[in-house]
């Protein structure tokens, strides 16, 4: 558990049991130097705990350097729900998970991630304050982490195929969901063909045909030539068994963890493959929650999630001059920004 913590830099577990509704979660903070921790819950079957214990350390880890590399006044935490095995009371799990983040007493604000629902927000809504982007306050992340998305996607073209629009290019998206399917429809408009794959085939058929894509099996995505590679789907798909299979020229999507380990990012570059790292990519989900929350308007927002590219483009051309990979570029940006604040509390 200790080794876990110091692999990520995560500062503090917590884990909690509700025998009356099942409920097994675990909230993991990275950071609070900057501010309330704040981090979406993901409601998965995991193989076993520590996978879930790993799952949850990392993507706290992601949303600390995600805060502080989009300049909000917020750490970094992540929660997971093991997701029961039989039938259960949706609305009773997640209002006791609800309880079990406020005895937090605000130090980790919740939000949406995989497996969990604007709905189960609401209910956790019923029973505490500490939770973001569900129906009563307005603020769904996924069309500004589509917007995110958009931009980063422009930035890497720009940096890799010297190129200023979508116009003939192909892209492969790997996940049709809230985030996945916009993006398609959004590339699709500006002239890009597609290829599409979900496990869902019945969702890659229809959104295919909609936009008269190409669709394929989830499996066969990873060998599909393509200009870009958009994962929106889970996390650890760029590994030591899937890299070597990419006929693509960049990778840049909203899924989290996209790195098997962190090594991988030399192995996307030694295959001639720009990587846009995940945590910046998809950044527009928390600057619409947290800048919301914190009363700014709509363009303001926007324009932030904008300037995404920008922040992108920078890492890109730093990284080539200091001979680092984009991944490590953006970690060590994140981790000067989280240092400096920690001097700055000292
Ligand atoms: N929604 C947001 O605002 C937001 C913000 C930041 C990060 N993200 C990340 O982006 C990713 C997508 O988010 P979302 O909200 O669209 O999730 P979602 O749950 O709505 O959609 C995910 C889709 O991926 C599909 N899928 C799962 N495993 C797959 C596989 N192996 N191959 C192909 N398809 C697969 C699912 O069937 C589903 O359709 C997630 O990793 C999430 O953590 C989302």
């Amino acid at each position: 558990m200790f080794a876990t913590l110091e692999q990520t830099g995560a500062t503090e577990l917590h884990v909690h049991r509700d025998p009356v509704t099942g409920l097994r979660a675990i909230i993991a903070i990275h950071s609070t130097l900057r501010g309330p921790a704040v981090g979406g819950c993901r409601c998965l079957h995991y193989p076993d705990e520590d996978a879930a214990l790993t799952d949850v350390t990392r993507l706290a880890r992601g949303m600390s350097y995600k805060a502080a590399l989009s300049g909000l006044p917020h750490g970094g935490a992540k929660s997971v729900i093991l997701r029961p095995d039989g039938p259960f009371d949706r609305v009773a799990l997640y209002q006791a998970f609800g309880r079990f983040v406020d005895t937090l007493g605000g130090r980790y604000i919740t939000a949406i991630d995989s497996g969990t629902e604007l709905d189960d927000l609401d209910q956790v809504a019923m029973t505490t304050d500490h939770v973001w982007g569900h129906h009563g306050d307005g603020l769904d992340p996924s069309p500004l982490t589509t917007l995110g998305v958009l931009s980063s996607l422009e930035a890497a073209v720009r940096h890799q195929l010297k190129r200023s629009n979508f116009r003939g290019l192909h892209f492969a998206i790997q996940g049709l969901g809230h985030v996945g399917a916009d993006v398609a429809r959004r590339l699709a408009d500006a002239g890009a063909s597609l290829t599409l794959a979900d496990l869902d085939t019945q969702r890659s058929q229809s959104l295919a045909s909609e936009l008269g894509a190409h669709w394929i099996s989830a499996d066969a995505i990873y060998d599909a030539s393509c200009d870009g590679f958009i994962p929106c789907a889970l996390g650890n798909v760029l590994n030591a068994n899937t890299i070597p299979r990419l006929r693509t020229r960049i990778v840049a999507g909203s899924a989290n963890n996209q790195l098997g380990r962190d090594q991988d990012a030399q192995l996307l570059h030694d295959h001639g493959i720009l990587y846009a790292p995940d945590y910046i990519v998809n950044a527009g989900g928390l600057i619409r929650v947290a800048m919301g929350h914190h009363g700014a308007t709509r363009d303001q927002i926007r324009r932030k999630v904008q300037g995404i590219g920008e922040t992108l483009s920078r890492i890109f051309r730093e990284a080539q001059q200091r001979g680092l990979t984009p991944a490590r570029m953006a970690d060590h940006l994140a981790e000067e920004r989280l240092q400096h604040t920690s001097d700055q509390a000292a």
